[in-house]
């Protein structure tokens, strides 16, 4: 049964002339939930997001919107708002006349705009920069006039592309937190593009990784990194090593190995690099096939007993961590 403001991708296709960048894809949005569309440069997820505003045709397939076909409607007339990477403002119109843009658009009348301009000003917080021309805003406030100028037409569901890439690392960290909270707040659906691991992680209820225009696995945030499914998942989210054992190819997380000096029950490896890390130390050491295995150690502990390149140590670690891939 459809649920109210359910996003559905049912095989959706995008092709520019013989390439493919979105190959039939399938997935159901859950509503007033924080998804994040993960996934390297080129695979695809632009273009999905884009396809899902309306900024972008489909070549084949649906997108249903509370079981509404539209696919074919105008970004306008949607459920959906985007907000763009580099925000988009209009250097020549103040915050609040961004703001109120897309009702001026619409024709709604100048004290009705000027109304719920204010509300979302409030909203994001911004009130006293109302009058302010956009640049002379920092970029986190430059942030927030494009998120109340795409939030003001009230969608069912509020795409972002990249929204944080233009921002300096700990602007970035702040301002996920205000979107998360900001998507609590509303209850509505947020679907945020990102090539960002820890990103998607601190912000997503569901993770929907892409690979090479497919869906590679999607779900709940911390399944995703805890089982990946496929060798691209465990490297791309990281924190997993990729081993091959007799019986398969298995990820297991790089703080599931423990680090011993070589004795029964153990594998035996040697130290190729260490890396201090702050909170960790990475033990980067080479086991027989010639394959390479990270140990995140504990600070504390790592320096009870250091170990250096060169030197022979055992691993170990618990089969329940081994995590089965099927790709
Ligand atoms: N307008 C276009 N015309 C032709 N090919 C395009 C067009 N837009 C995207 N592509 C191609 O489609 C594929 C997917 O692009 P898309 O922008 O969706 O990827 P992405 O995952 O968002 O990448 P990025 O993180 O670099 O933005 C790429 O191979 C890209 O070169």
């Amino acid at each position: 049964m459809t649920v109210k403001h359910d996003l559905e991708l049912v095989d959706v296709t995008k092709r520019y002339g013989p390439n493919v960048a979105v190959d039939a894809i399938q997935h159901r949005f859950q509503p007033s939930s924080y998804t994040c569309l993960l996934g390297p440069s080129g695979c695809g997820k632009s273009s999905t997001l884009r396809m899902i505003a309306g900024h972008e045709s489909v070549t084949e397939g649906s997108i249903l919107l509370s079981g509404r076909d539209i696919s074919d409607l105008p970004p306008a007339r949607r459920g959906t708002a985007m907000m763009f990477q580099n925000y988009a403002l209009f250097p020549h119109l103040s915050v609040r006349d961004n703001i109120a843009f897309s009702l001026k658009m619409k024709g709604v009348e100048p004290k009705e705009r000027h109304t719920k301009a204010g509300e979302m000003l409030e909203l994001v917080d911004l009130t006293i920069l109302a009058d302010r021309l956009p640049d002379q805003l920092s970029g986190g406030q430059q942030q927030r006039v494009a998120l109340a100028r795409a939030l003001i037409t009230r969608p069912e569901v509020l795409l972002l592309d990249e929204p944080l890439s233009a921002l300096d690392p700990f602007l970035r960290i702040r301002m996920r937190g205000e979107l998360k909270k900001l998507q609590k707040e509303l209850g509505i659906s947020f679907i945020h593009v990102t090539h960002g691991q820890d990103e998607a992680l601190a912000l997503a209820d569901e993770i929907v990784v892409m690979n090479d225009a497919v869906i590679e696995q999607a779900g709940p945030a911390r399944d995703v990194f805890n089982a990946p499914k496929t060798r691209f998942v465990a490297q791309f989210m990281g924190g997993h090593n990729v081993i091959a054992l007799p019986n398969g190819c298995f990820a297991i997380r790089t703080d599931a190995v423990t680090v011993t000096a070589p004795k029964k029950g153990t594998l035996d490896a040697q130290v190729t690099a260490v890396e201090y890390q702050g909170t960790h130390v990475s033990l980067l050491s080479r086991i027989s096939g010639d394959q390479e295995v990270t140990a995140m150690v504990p600070e504390a502990i790592y320096f009870t007993n250091p170990h250096h390149p060169g030197d022979q140590i055992g691993l170990h670690w618990d089969a329940k961590n081994l995590h089965q891939l099927t790709a």
